[in-house]
């Protein structure tokens, strides 16, 4: 992992499956910037996959059809090198707070699991493929829920994606686990099946901890 790159600013990522409330949560702690700056230095709040984007506009259209999985993992993989030097890394150069709903945590757990059976050992392969050029979360928070919960979540929301299944998302759950077990002092674990409010508190906690 390129640790230079970025140094000064702070890197925050949420992670979980789909329905688990990230998004959700990413605009409630955007508020909160809003009336009460998390950094001095200033937060942006960003996303995987990105949206009105070459490269993110890729990645959804591979998710809405059938694409071979190995293409579809080196879209992502586009789309986060693109989202690097577009938004991480000039924020983070800047001494700023950067937030994203989605990170390269998502590519290991989704991909490790649609390449398991075509790729040997994909889950690992994956996450080396990063290792060379991405930056690392200082910090990731890990919405954790039972699929079968957040797959009521997406109905009820509307629109499913393929991955929004739960025997799938059983194995990307326990991707999400496997990194986390991995690397305990980088993530937090929430229970996403708890009110909003009591995440908030713990989320807001951990980040001015880490920008003392
Ligand atoms: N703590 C919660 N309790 C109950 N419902 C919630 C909670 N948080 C979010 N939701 C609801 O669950 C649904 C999914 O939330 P959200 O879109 O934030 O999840 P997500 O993790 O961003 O999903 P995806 O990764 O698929 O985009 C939404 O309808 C949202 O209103
Ligand atoms: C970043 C990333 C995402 N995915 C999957 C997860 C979701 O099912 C879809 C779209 O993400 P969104 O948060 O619902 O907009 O893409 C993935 O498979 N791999 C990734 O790296």
């Amino acid at each position: 992992m390129t640790e230079k790159l970025g140094k000064s600013g702070k890197l925050v990522t949420f992670e979980g499956i789909d329905g688990s409330g990230k998004s959700t949560m990413l605009s409630r702690l955007q508020k909160v910037d809003e009336s009460e700056p998390l950094s001095c230095s200033g937060s942006v709040f960003t996303r995987e996959p990105t949206k009105e984007t070459l490269t993110g506009k890729a990645v959804y259209a591979a998710i809405e059809n059938n694409v071979d999985p190995l293409a579809e993992l080196f879209l992502f993989l586009a789309d986060h090198a693109a989202h690097l030097s577009d938004t991480v890394l000039p924020a983070l150069e800047n001494g700023k707070l950067v937030v994203s709903d989605r990170y390269s945590d998502s590519r290991c757990a989704y991909q490790g699991a649609t390449l398991n059976g075509t790729i040997s050992d994909a889950f690992n392969f994956v996450c080396r493929l990063h290792e060379p050029w991405t930056r690392k979360p200082d910090l990731t928070f890990l919405f954790d829920i039972r699929p079968e919960v957040s797959c009521e979540r997406c109905k009820d929301r509307g629109a499913q994606t393929k991955f929004e299944r739960v025997d799938f998302l059983k194995e990307v759950t326990a991707n999400f686990k496997k990194l986390a077990e991995r690397e305990p002092d980088r993530f937090v674990i929430l229970n996403a099946e708890a009110a909003p409010e009591e995440n908030e508190k713990i989320i807001l906690e951990k980040i001015r901890a880490i920008l003392k």
